[in-house]
Formats: structure tokens, sequence, C-alpha cells
């Protein structure tokens, strides 16, 4: 029985569009909201607004960096501090000639941005907790200089904040000025977070090693988003200090670092929506609490843990309703093979890939000792052999996870590097994982339409700004995912998140995703594991379609069956060295393979 759930062309359709009206609908009122707040005629609440919008100008950005990317940038508040000081001291002319207010705080933006760069460069070596350390480390820093630096920060005395002239005057006006702001880099950063670079992050974050494989090149998007993150975060600082009149390094506190981290993770990763409602409610909470102030952090880490406790998602999860609708129990995947056509380039010429003599160790293991193989289009070649023998190995190997000792690597006769995995996109070499590498939290659709990063041309600011050429990609991207998944018979689930789905399934999103580069060779990584029968049938008929399109397949498998039915030819390796090669039928009556891993 098939996914009813969206299973015609029409149902899709409408919940496609239903899906799209649901997250309109948040943001038409929170924008509805924040123009009709003046009408309270309430300066007091106007204060906490403006706080809440000068807050989520920072958040947005560090959303990108926390939410998205997965980089636990917990000392962000220094960009607030750089942003504050550069627009104060500027305005105030404490460096040359008075600057307009305007001007100064553009600056503290290319002081943010500056800086974003900087703190951000040690996530491209450094993980986790490691890299959340220098950034803290860096906040301490910038407060030690606002404090020694007299002549510019006017040191623990402090310096007058700047007041905007029109039409962003201190009172309402001011508030506009930040609710612009605040609605201009929440338009950006889901112009990103919607774009390819958005779910590049996502990816990074989630499934790393899938990224490289399908081309992300992440050092260049960490540092684009760092830069992003760092103006957003110097903007602010520049409105901080326009609110706070004065400012002195008291004002920027660890708390309000933590303020900015947890509102992200109750807002939930990888969310727009949940991250800013979550700094509303973490701004607004003390005020009208004010009792509790003493509590705040105490109050923070409450909140923290009852929401990964009891709602990991966060609030974009309790707001992610589609996602909530029931999909059918029995689902069947029917790869349609007819379509492989147009999903990949038939490639009329011969190609291939040669190792030779390649050698590779880790310690005293002799993972791969000396070994030939060879990849040639239009031919699947089965890689047997018993467990710990070198398959996996040999298979990172020709992706650019590892550089053997020794050998060589000839694609259509021309050297291949052995490093830097991303690149292998480039030569159209696609590949699955043992164990699926699937970004839970996005969509079927979306996680196929990573495997296509690299054919997007729109650069980082046009993606930003939703120029027409990103607008394209996007559309493009779309329809070759959904024809990837129509070809592996997954079309009807494109809209459903990937972690709600069975094994099965997330093994034909691997190939889909793969598909995506429209691969001249392809490595799959034993992709019946987990399969029924009926599905290992349906899924050889597939793998073999791919290869008579043109595409030449290294399958590594242990389903003997599947490899004698659908292998051109066959190699079986033993302790990183070749036990035998040649076409099934022959390596079927090889009496060592018999002995060593066919059995009897
Ligand atoms: N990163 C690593 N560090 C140390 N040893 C490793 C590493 N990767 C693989 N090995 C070792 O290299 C040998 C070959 O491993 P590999 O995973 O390539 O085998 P395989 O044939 O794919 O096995 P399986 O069928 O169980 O997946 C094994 O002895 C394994 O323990």
């Amino acid at each position: 029985m098939t996914d009813t759930t969206a299973s015609t062309p029409a149902r899709a359709g409408a919940t496609s569009w239903l899906g799209k009206l649901e997250g309109k609908i948040s943001w038409i009122l929170l924008g509805l909201a924040g123009l009709a707040l003046p009408l309270l005629d309430d300066s007091y609440i106007g204060v906490i607004a403006q706080r809440a919008c000068i807050y989520w100008v920072l958040s947005a950005g560090l959303n990108l960096v926390v939410g998205y990317a997965g980089q636990i940038a917990i000392g962000w508040v220094s960009m607030l501090t750089l942003g504050a000081y550069t627009t104060a001291a500027l305005a105030a002319g404490r460096v040359g000639a008075e600057w307009n207010p305007y001007l100064a705080l553009a600056a503290g933006g290319v002081m943010g941005a500056i800086f974003g760069v900087i703190v951000g460069l040690p996530a491209l070596r450094l993980r986790t907790f490691y890299f959340a350390m220098t950034t803290l480390g860096f906040a301490t820093i910038v407060t030690q200089v606002a404090l020694a630096w007299k002549d510019v920060t006017g040191g623990g005395v402090g310096t007058p904040g700047p007041t905007f002239p029109w039409p962003f005057e201190p009172g309402w006006g001011f508030y506009y000025f930040c609710f612009i702001l605040a609605a201009v880099a929440t338009w950006m950063t889901a112009n990103i977070g919607s774009s390819r670079y958005g779910r590049a992050l996502v990816a990074i974050r989630d499934a790393e090693v899938a990224a490289e494989a399908s081309g992300i090149a992440k050092p260049k998007l960490l540092i684009m988003v760092f830069l992003l993150a760092g103006a957003l975060g110097g903007v602010a600082g520049g409105l901080f200090a326009s609110l706070q009149s004065y400012i002195t390094p008291d004002a920027f506190t660890f708390e309000m670092s933590v303020l900015f981290f947890i509102a992200i993770l109750i807002g939930g990763r990888g969310s727009i929506l949940g991250p800013v409602l979550g700094t509303i409610i973490l701004t607004a909470l003390p005020e009208f609490a004010a009792p509790l102030v003493q509590w705040s952090t105490f109050l923070y880490a409450v909140l923290l843990l009852a929401i990964v406790l009891l709602v990991p998602g966060g609030i974009a999860d309790l707001l992610d309703f589609k996602n909530r609708r029931p999909l059918t129990q029995h689902r069947e995947i029917v790869p349609r093979t007819e379509l492989l056509k147009r999903a990949l380039d038939k490639t009329d010429g011969k190609h291939s890939i040669v190792l030779k003599d390649i050698a590779l160790h880790f310690g005293g293991v002799r993972a791969i000792d000396g070994l030939d193989l060879e990849i040639r289009s239009g031919e699947v070649h089965g890689l047997i052999g018993p467990n710990g023998s070198g398959k996996t190995t040999t298979l990172n190997v020709i992706s650019g996870y590892y550089r053997p000792k020794t050998g060589t690597m000839k694609l259509d006769g021309a050297d291949m590097p052995f490093d830097q995995p991303h690149a292998r996109a480039s030569y159209r070499i696609a590949r699955t994982f043992q164990t699926p590498r699937i970004v839970g939290a996005a969509s079927v659709l979306e996680n196929v339409m990573i495997g296509g990063t690299v054919h997007g041309q729109a650069t980082f600011t046009e993606a930003m700004l939703s120029l027409p050429r990103n607008r394209r990609d996007e559309k493009l991207l779309r329809q070759a995912a959904m024809q990837a998944l129509a070809t592996v018979g997954l079309e009807s689930l494109a809209d459903v998140r990937a972690d709600r789905l069975q094994h099965s399934e997330l093994r034909f999103i691997e190939i889909a995703r793969a598909l995506m580069l429209r691969p001249a060779f392809l490595m799959l990584d034993e992709p019946a594991a987990g399969l029924s029968t009926e599905e290992i049938k349906r899924l050889g008929a597939l793998i073999k379609a791919i290869s008579r399109e043109g595409t030449g397949v290294l399958l590594v498998e242990h389903h003997a069956d599947l490899i004698f039915d659908i292998c051109d030819r066959v190699t079986v390796l033993n302790l990183g060295k070749e036990l035998a090669a040649g076409t099934p039928a022959e390596i079927r009556a090889h009496r060592e393979v018999v002995s060593a891993y066919l059995g009897a």
C-alpha cells in the first residue's frame, strides 16, 4: 500500500500551499503587532520592544551561526560591545571629528563584520566547546580593552550613546528604526536559510561528511556566515548604545550572551520564526517578572533544561503543524527507472577511475595493502569481502577522505588529488554511506536538494537579497530534486521531515541526493543493508538502470545475490588485498573466495 498523505499531485500542491500559508500567517501577525505597537502609547512597552528588536538584529545573524551551522558561539555579546563602542565613539567625536550617527552605525556594522570573521576563524579547526571557549575569551578581551582604552571608550566612566536624528529620533521614531532593521535582518537571514547556502549550513551541522561529498566547502561558507553575523551584531551594538544613552563595560554582561544563545535554542535550531519568538519572550520576561530579575540566569537555565527535555526541537517544533499529520504506516518504494534518462547525462565517451598499488595503514592495521581497481562507466563493479577487509576504506580513498601511503588514482588518465572530499563533486563522483547521513530536521526534498548545491550560480549576497539568479537556482534545484525523488519512488514524501522516515526510505533518499550531481561515478556503501527482499530487488533494478545510463557504479555490499545479479565485474578483498577479480560467474566458481567468504 502506498502513502496516501500526499500521494496525488493535487493533494501535494494543496499541502504545500497550506504549508506556505501557515508559515506566512505567523509573520503577518508578528509584523502587524510590531507596526501597531505605538498605538498603545506606552513608552515603557516601547523601550522593551526596542530592546527586543535590537537583540533580534544580533540574534538573527547568530541564528545562522548557532541554529543553522551548529557552531557554539556563546560569547557573541562581543559583537554588541564592539558595535556599541565604535558607533558611540565615532558619533561623539572621540576619534577625530564627530560622525553622523547613521554613518557611525554603519561603521559599527563594518567593525562587527571584521571581528566576526576573526572570531569565527577558529571554528574551522576547533569543535564544540573549544570554539565556545574562544568566543567567550574574546568577549572578555573586548570588555577589558573597553575598560583600559579610556581615550576612546571612556573606560569605567563610559561614553554617551548616539542620538539618531529625524526620522528615527528617540521615542517611537527610534522604535521604528529598530523594528525596520530587525525586519530587514529577518528577511535577509530567512533568505539565506531557505537558499542552498542555508541548506548547506544545516548539512554541515548534521551530516558533515555528506555535505562534503556533495561538494560543500565548509571554510568559505562559514566565513561568509560569520561576516554577516558579525555585521548584524555590530549594528545591534550601535542601536543598543543609543537605547542605553550611556554605555559602560558593565552593560555587556555574560547573561546577555547566554540570553542570545538560549533564545536560539528554545526557538528551535534551523528555524527563523522560533528564535525571533524566543528572543521576544526572553527580553520581555524579566521586565514583566521584575521581582525575579535576580534569578534570571537560574530561570534561563531552567527554561533551557525544560525545552531540551520536553520539546527538543524548540518553539519551531511546536509550530510545525505540518509534520504532526500522521504518515501511512505501510509505504512502498517503487523506483521509476524510466525517469533516469532525464536525471542523468548519458555520457557518450567512456570514463574510468583507475587505482594502482594503493596502500593505507591505520597504525599497525593494513586496511588496504597494494590494491589495483578499475571502475568503468556503464558498468556495476562489485566490491565484496569479509568484515574489515578494506571495502569502505577503499571507497573513502576514492571519495577523498583518506590519503593513502602509496599508490596513484587517475580519472580518465589524469591524476586525481587524494584529499579534499568536497572537490569530488566537481569530478561528478557521488556516494552514499554505510549508515545513511541524512539531515533529520530538514524535509526529504531539502535533503535531496543538498546534493545539487554545487550547481547553484547565485552568490551568497544574491541569495541574501533573494535576487533573480538565486530564485532561478532554487527553482531549478527544486525541479531536479523532485525529479530525483520521483526516480527513486519517494516524491510523495517530499515535504515530510526526513527523521520521520523508515530506514529503507533513507537509503533511497541518499541515492536521490547522489543523483543530483548527475554522477559520472556513483559509489554505494552497503545500500541493501536493512532492506526487505522486495526492496533489494527494486534497488538492484535501479542500480543496474543507473549504470545503463552511462554511470560507473562501485557497489560495496554483503548481499551476495544482489552482487551476482547485477554486477558486470566483481573484486573480492581479503585483509586489504585483492583475493580475486572477474565476472560474477568466475567469482562464484573461485575456490578461495568460496572458502574465505561465500561459504560452501
Ligand atoms: N579510521 C580508522 N582508524 C583505524 N582503523 C580503521 C579506520 N577505518 C578502518 N579501520 C580498520 O581498517 C580495516 C578495514 O576497515 P573497513 O571499514 O574498510 O572494512 P570493510 O571491509 O568496509 O568492513 P565492513 O564490511 O565491516 O564494513 C579494519 O580492520 C578497520 O578496523
